[in-house]
């Protein structure tokens, strides 16, 4: 499968410290003999060192080549007898990112890691692994098989493969708490947590840390155990220490990804194959692990994970239908940034701006607002500080109760409550106010960017940015182009959303911009749903069967009922009569008796008390269902979960169709980044697009014409013409949809 929509420009990160290539010159290694290119590089340092540096930018991946390249060196270094240890290391000052996941879509050639993996641990000669950068997955596997470690104090170590759908299936699930102990391994590879080095050092994970020169003091180490015993090295000839309450361990461990996985096969494997290393002798283990693997492998599942990988990293290369593109347009530099209204949308992106280490001038005009926003955000940072152990940001901040604070500016984000009316007289007073060329951004979750635009002397210096609360943690972050943004306006928000370690998605301008606007469709057919007979209760269950965190009932009980209700007022669509148009005025009619969800302790649900989180079945709304259907003339029916979800998300896939037909995203990664990462779309499942592949465009389809022909007043239900294309033209794969798009008459 190909991923992603450009490629991407060569990540090399020139700048990093090539500590290989320091230390081979300041050492005068020999690299006469040396076997460059194929992707790793030998060289004998010190004399007796054999020096071997995986070549494979960006990560350092474990490809094909680089895998038997690794193994050609290392048979080099056996049989040269002046050869007394070896040192492995990373170039460009990377050991290395894991298996290649690119290839994991195609047939596997090449020699497989386990076995090579083994090999290194069986050599006669000592191997230290000269860790910098990351090591994780396959590439903390093979320092694994290593029989030392030395880490640089800024590296990261982990095994993410859960999060790719798999397990560490070269010997990481039997090596890991044979070294580290069960508890360590089991909460390490079923979290697939990455961690420090210092944290590596503590947990017996790496045998040294060095702020300085990595490969020197491998080499170092490498120099003085030349000749020494390696039996207690090996660890897959250690015992698996296992603790007297091993069986509650592993039966918590269980129940625990059990319940946090939501539906994901992959942590559940990872349990059992820690297991099979606790109780099983490493052999025995390592089959277990490969049986597991095996089956991890060619699940839907891994291919939705590792879509949702490559899909992250793809929606950074942006493109917009007028030709505006990632590599051709340039982020103007920001240094001064202003943030104007300090609710909770405001603090968190003040937060998140502070901690990216930008100036920010924070606005508020209530003086009350102001002193508890500064009280607030202060409380945020510090908290954040201390878990990263770093100082906290305070004096990034000035704070301000005078909106003409902002005019040396090189950017607001406006974050004023979400009200057409009054973000138009804030743009007007930003367009007087800053000074030329200042960029005017607003956070809003939907309203029209154009309209905003018009309001100001450059309205191509105008884009939204939706954020998602909380601003400061949600990695989310929607950049809305408007008709006039300018590609530098696209390319500085897009720059400032990564400065805040977001995952930046560009999307073009209409009502509720990607995310919300697919929200509608799917909300309406919940509610239709308890028109038609079904309970919050019965549709919720499917929803988080199905593997989203909350169901929809749940979740607007969370978020508040009145904030739809309010949009729906302003739209003018509460009062309005819906004739041709199916309306549920359920939500309504819930807000109308001042049922807000758990602020107000009652909703779709009934909560002990406002504020309460536990969400218990509400016989009064069933009652009230009852009646409503009654005097409405609906006929309860019983619906099954299948309905629920086919009703629910494929008018949300319909939208995701309409939205790509009309250009608002560019390709369907958008769309699934945007779901899985701001609306808790559940990521085994790759995102709504990617969830339509997999259950088959034609099955789609035909679903929905047959519950639009049932609902013929429900629009939302009928097949948008970009999904009958698609199935017209044979059902292409997802990453080939964008030819549809821009070529109506392919034939593909
Ligand atoms: C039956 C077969 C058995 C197989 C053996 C199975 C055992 C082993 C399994 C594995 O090792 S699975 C891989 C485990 N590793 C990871 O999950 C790490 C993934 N990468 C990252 O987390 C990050 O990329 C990074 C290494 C922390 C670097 O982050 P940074 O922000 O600096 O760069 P990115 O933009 O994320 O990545 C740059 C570039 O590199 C591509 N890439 C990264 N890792 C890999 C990889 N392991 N394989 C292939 N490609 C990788 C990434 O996609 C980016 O490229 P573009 O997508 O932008 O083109």
């Amino acid at each position: 499968m190909i991923f992603g929509r450009y490629p991407s420009r060569d990540k090399q990160d020139k700048a990093i410290a090539v500590s290989a290539k320091k230390f081979r010159s300041a050492v005068g290694s020999d690299t006469s003999n040396g076997l460059f290119g194929n992707m790793a590089l030998y060289s004998r340092v010190s004399g007796s060192v054999g020096l071997i540096t995986l070549q494979n930018p960006p990560v350092n991946a474990l490809s094909a080549v680089v895998r038997q390249s690794l193994i050609d060196l290392m048979d080099r270094a056996l049989s040269e007898p002046e050869v007394k240890s070896v040192v492995i290391c990373g170039q460009n000052g990377k050991f290395c990112g894991g298996a290649d996941i690119k290839e994991f879509r195609s047939d596997m050639t090449g020699p497989p890691l386990v076995p090579m993996i083994d090999r290194l641990e069986l050599s006669s000669k000592p191997v230290v692994a000269a860790i910098e950068g990351v090591a994780l997955g396959g590439g903390l596997e093979l320092a694994l098989g290593c029989h030392y470690r030395v880490a640089h104090s800024k590296t990261r170590l982990g095994l993410p493969e859960v999060t790719l759908g798999l397990l560490p299936g070269a010997g990481g699930t039997q090596r890991l708490p044979r070294l580290v102990g069960i508890p360590a391994a089991l909460e390490l590879i079923t979290t697939g947590r990455h961690v420090t080095a210092a944290e590596a050092l503590q947990l017996g994970l790496v045998d040294f840390v060095t702020d300085h020169n990595t490969i020197e003091a491998a080499v170092k180490l490498a120099l003085s155990v030349a000749g020494k015993s390696l039996d207690s090295r090996r660890i897959s000839t250690c015992k698996c220490p296992r603790p007297p309450y091993a069986d509650a361990l592993f039966e918590e461990a269980m129940q625990r990804v059990r319940r946090s996985a939501r539906g994901a096969i992959a942590p559940v494997a990872c349990v059992q194959a820690v297991h099979a290393a606790a109780t099983l002798p490493f052999a025995r283990g390592m089959e277990q692990e490969k049986q597991l693997m095996a089956t991890l492998f060619t699940s839907g599942q891994a291919r939705a994970l590792q879509y949702q990988f490559f899909a992250q990293r793809a929606v950074s290369r942006w493109s917009t239908p007028s030709g505006a593109r990632w590599d051709t347009s340039k982020p103007r530099p920001v240094h001064k940034v202003a943030v104007i209204g300090l609710g909770t949308m405001g603090r968190g992106i003040t937060v998140a701006l502070a901690q990216a280490g930008l100036s920010v001038v924070a606005v508020e005009t209530h003086e009350k607002q102001l002193m508890e926003a500064k009280r607030v955000v202060s409380g945020m940072l510090e908290r954040g500080a201390k878990r990263l152990g770093a100082p906290p940001a305070l004096d990034k901040i000035n704070y301000s109760c005078e909106i003409q604070a902002v005019a040396d500016v090189d950017l607001v984000i406006e974050a004023v409550f979400e009200d057409m009316v009054v973000k138009k007289t804030v743009f007007r007073q930003l367009s007087a106010i800053c000074k030329p060329g200042t960029f005017l951004f607003t956070n809003t979750s939907g309203l029209d960017i154009d309209e905003l635009a018009a309001q100001t002397r450059n309205p191509e210096l105008v884009v939204g940015m939706h954020f998602f609360a909380p601003a400061h943690v949600m990695k989310l972050l929607e950049v809305v182009y408007g008709r006039r943004s300018s590609s530098q306006a696209v390319a500085t928000a897009m720059k400032i959303g990564k400065n805040m370690d977001k995952i930046s998605v560009a999307v073009g301008n209409c009502s509720g911009f990607v995310g919300n606007r697919m929200l509608r469709p799917y909300l309406d057919q919940a509610f239709f749903l308890l028109e038609e007979g079904a309970t919050p209760e019965l549709v919720d269950q499917a929803l988080e069967e199905f593997g989203f965190a909350m169901g929809v009932f749940r979740m607007s009980d969370l978020s508040g009922l009145d904030i739809g209700w309010k949009v729906r007022k302003a739209k003018e669509m509460v009062s309005k009569t819906h004739q041709d148009c199916r309306y549920s005025p359920l939500g309504d009619l819930l807000c109308e008796r001042g049922r807000f969800g758990q602020k107000t302790g009652r909703g779709w649900y009934q909560y002990d008390k406002p504020g309460g989180r536990v969400a218990k079945p509400d016989p009064w709304l069933h009652s009230f269902l009852e009646k409503y259907r009654a005097q409405r003339g609906f006929v309860a029916r019983r619906i099954d979960h299948q309905e629920v979800l086919e009703r629910c998300l494929y008018a949300l896939i319909n939208e995701g169709f309409r939205i790509l037909e009309d250009r608002i995203a560019s390709g369907p990664e958008d769309i699934d980044v945007i779901y899985v990462l701001g609306y808790s779309w559940p990521r085994h499942r790759g995102g709504p697009m990617f969830y339509a592949q997999m259950v088959g465009l034609s099955r789609i389809l035909e679903k929905l014409e047959y519950y639009h022909q049932l609902h013929l007043d429900i629009p939302s239900l009928q097949p948008c013409s970009l999904l009958r294309k698609l199935v017209a033209n044979g059902r292409p794969p997802i990453h080939k949809w964008v030819e549809v798009i821009k070529n109506p008459h392919s034939h593909l």
